[in-house]
């Protein structure tokens, strides 16, 4: 039978299938950062439970930490000033200590965003399983990986298990006919395919990209294509591997080797959708049609080509999408019609997991030669996606065609595309920004973020306003300093064992040094929310769902982000609880002329919602973006139980079941028609899990059906912890691993060969001298 690339490699994975069509799927590389773990070693270490694979594991800090340079840096504890950022990252550095995860910290160059250090070493290979408490571990597909984002609680499966509970994606194509125009890049591309399928476009899917123009691209390229495949509301994003890919992945430190190798490589040939697999969707976009592209509103579907305007809402029929389309435009302090190359930016952002890496960088750097930063641009922040992209970009002299220009050479890190460390934009402030997600508040409070390739951001930050990148004049020669190197040095990476930065101070003993950054670190207390799991199955009745009788609170939105369910600022928590105050913050909440936060009329705040149990939510893709556990924590907190919405984003659909919170999906229609009037008179519904049922005030039946998968639903009836039912099949987590080692062979050394930075920490790892 004929098979896709994304059956292929689900095939190739399931551990064991459940009368319920439930999937047991083997995880092959599992990516780990400082926000989305802290809960899951706890998780761990209350129930007692080892790290099941370290070798597949690899960890990093990226979204909390300074840009700063690092030249003085002597200890996490002096060096990060933002106390609950301190807090995450020390974290992480005594949990990978407590289990033995390979790990590269602030004084490694090898450090960077998860997804990009992961390619970059070679951990990331084709046809492997790859995933990270992370939504943009999407990224990861761009190698023919099935890679894709997971929660906090999921995390912990992984960790324990080293597999996760799946259900089988729908199989999307997205084909693009004929080959992209001079000038145009991949993120001009992938902004052009969302605008085009909308950010519910891809749910429930995993996406292929095929066509000429994808086998053209560099894995570079291809890497911000699948990164963004979640804006497009997709599972995961894949490209087949071919030649391009097994020459970008070839000698990097933790790839297959020799005898390996050719093994690895003649396997990965094999994984390309036949010429007649079926798609369960099918969408062909022509090349030619792509021109560059930014994005004007609030969410990443707002994509218009730079030679447009503003969209006027008076010209919308559709009454949700016109009062979005207002919504976004006043919060952007946008004017419709006004062209976009009449809209002058405050500062320009060029990083993110999206286009942090080298290409991106150089592409930045050519625009930017020879001129200077327009006085009106406050400020321009470059950011490596990790150190030795850096260290790649300061060989080729980048660092100085940037610097000259008067832009801000900075230390890798995910720094201003979420902020959540210190770089942020201030109020209203608006920017050319290389990230993935323009929600409300994604770069700091009421900041105004548009969306754009690396080239487009830099012309913006030279001339001062967005600037269509064909028309740009590039000044050639101009400058001493000239863009040389265009293949990457891979041996640039053995600069591990060189690198200048010493991570102990002068006069302190590695002894002093570890116990100082101990001491910062409270702790670990039980977390009431913790779901225990010392009976056989895991179960608890406490967390049992049956009926649910309450008054429901209305929304009246669309595309609502987890960013927006809970901003950035309150998930620097190390614990699951407590995050009741951040739910809904931004529309919660206002500021009063003393700065202080005043409650708005959102409907959580009013009377008798403020006790609502169920939320309804009328628009479509409730829960998109991010794969924060803190969304359905807030909720929890706050005491909702349920949702209704038309449609969830995946990863916020799946994290609602492992926190016992059920996620419904009816059409939207029915909800208008059925629930909407029930719930804005203020009445009560009841939800009625073991008969799939919704009933009105007077017991009588709205909806005679709903559906829930048995899997999920079983685990709810009786307040399952899943990482209990799973331990319960080691059986055949065992036998998977037998035959993985043998057919997967080269899979086996995963992180095992990281070698520690010298002078580092004790490693248990012990300092080894392995041959890259
Ligand atoms: C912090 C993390 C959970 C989050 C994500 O999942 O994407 C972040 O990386 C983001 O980009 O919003
Ligand atoms: S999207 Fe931004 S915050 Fe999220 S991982 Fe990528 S760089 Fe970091």
């Amino acid at each position: 039978m004929s098979k896709t690339l994304y059956d292929k490699v689900f095939e190739d994975h399931v551990v064991h299938k459940d009368d319920s069509g439930s999937y047991l799927l083997y995880i092959d590389r599992h990516l780990v950062h400082e926000v989305t773990s802290p809960q899951a070693f706890e998780g761990l270490k209350n129930a007692g439970r080892k790290l099941r694979r370290t070798d597949c594991t690899l960890a990093t800090v990226d979204h909390n930490i300074p840009t700063d340079s690092r030249a003085n840096f002597k200890s996490t504890s002096t060096f990060i000033k933002q106390q609950d950022s301190k807090l995450q990252v020390e974290t992480l550095e005594q949990n990978v200590k407590d289990f033995d995860v390979p790990f590269f910290g602030m004084t490694d160059d090898r450090q960077g965003i998860v997804h990009i250090i992961g390619p970059e070493q070679g951990f990331t290979l084709p046809g492997t399983t790859v995933v990270c408490g992370d939504s943009h571990t999407s990224t990861h597909g761009a190698f023919g990986s099935l890679a894709f984002g997971i929660g906090t609680s999921e995390v912990e499966h992984v960790l324990a298990t080293q597999t996760i509970i799946q259900a089988k994606s729908k199989n999307m194509r997205i084909f693009i006919d004929g080959d992209l125009s001079p000038g145009i890049t991949s993120k001009d591309l992938i902004l052009h395919v969302i605008g085009v399928i909308g950010t519910a476009g891809g749910t429930g899917s995993v996406i292929e990209f095929q066509g000429l123009a994808i086998e053209n691209l560099s894995m570079e390229a291809r890497m911000s294509i699948c990164n963004m495949a979640i804006e497009a509301g997709a599972r995961a994003g894949m490209i087949k591997p071919d030649q391009t890919t097994f020459d970008y992945i070839k000698g990097r430190p933790l790839a297959p080797k020799d005898a390996e190798w050719e093994k690895a490589v003649s396997y990965w040939k094999t994984l390309h959708s036949d010429d007649d697999a079926k798609f369960d969707y099918d969408i062909t976009i022509k090349a030619s049609d792509i021109i560059p592209t930014i994005t004007w509103g609030t969410s990443p579907q707002d994509a218009l080509p730079i030679t447009g305007s503003v969209p006027d809402p008076s010209k919308i029929e559709d009454p949700i999408k016109k009062s979005g389309m207002e919504r976004a435009l006043k919060y952007m302090g946008l004017t419709p019609n006004v062209p976009f190359k009449e809209i002058p930016i405050d500062k320009v952002f060029i990083g993110s997991c999206t286009n942090a890496r080298i290409e991106d960088l150089r592409s930045a750097a050519k625009v930017v030669k020879g001129y200077k930063k327009a006085d009106t641009v406050k400020r321009a922040l470059v950011v490596p996606g990790s150190g030795l992209v850096k260290k790649q970009a300061e060989k080729e002299g980048l660092n100085k065609i940037f610097e000259n220009a008067g832009f801000e050479w900075r230390e890798a890190g995910c720094s201003m595309c979420l902020g959540m460390n210190p770089d942020i934009l201030d109020p209203e402030e608006r920017c050319a920004s290389t990230s993935n997600r323009n929600f409300e508040g994604r770069q700091g409070a009421l900041s105004r973020t548009h969306l754009m390739s690396p080239a487009m951001a830099a012309a913006a930050g030279i001339n001062g306003y967005f600037s269509d990148i064909r028309e740009y004049k590039y000044i050639e020669n101009s400058e001493p300093i000239q863009i040389r190197v265009e293949q990457e040095d891979k041996a640039l990476q053995d600069a591990v064992y060189d690198h200048e930065k010493k991570p102990i101070a002068e006069g302190e003993t590695e002894e002093e040094l570890e116990n100082d950054e101990i001491n910062d670190i409270p702790p670990a207390e039980h977390d009431a929310n913790q779901a225990p799991s010392d009976s056989a199955d895991g179960g608890n009745s406490s967390n049992a769902f049956l009926t649910l009788t309450s008054i429901t609170a209305p929304l009246d939105r669309a595309n609502v982000d987890t960013d927006a369910i809970i901003p950035k600022q309150f998930l620097k928590t190390i614990k699951r609880t407590g995050l009741k105050a951040g739910l809904f913050y931004e529309s919660r909440f206002s500021k009063n002329e003393q700065g202080e936060d005043v409650a708005t009329d959102f409907v959580l705040n009013v009377a008798p919602y403020d006790k609502s149990e169920i939320l309804l939510v009328t628009g479509d893709n409730f829960g998109c973006g991010s794969s924060r556990e803190h969304a359905p924590w807030a909720l929890k907190d706050f005491g909702i139980k349920s949702i209704i919405a038309p449609s969830f984003g995946d990863i916020f659909y799946n994290n609602s079941f492992k926190n016992f919170l059920l996620p419904i999906r009816l059409p939207q229609e029915i909800i208008l028609e059925k629930l909407y009037p029930i719930a804005t008179k203020g009445e009560q519904l009841t939800i009625d899990l073991p008969n799939q049922q919704i009933r009105g005030p007077n017991d009588e039946i709205l909806i005679e059906h709903f559906d829930v998968e048995p899997f999920r639903k079983h685990c709810l009836v009786n307040g399952l912890d899943d990482i209990g039912l799973t331990l319960q099949k080691e059986k055949y987590i065992i036998e998977y691993e037998a035959l993985r080692k043998d057919k997967f062979s080269f899979l086996e050394q995963g992180s095992k060969n990281v070698v520690p930075v010298q002078g580092s920490k004790k490693s248990k790892f012990g300092l080894k001298t392995q041959e890259w």
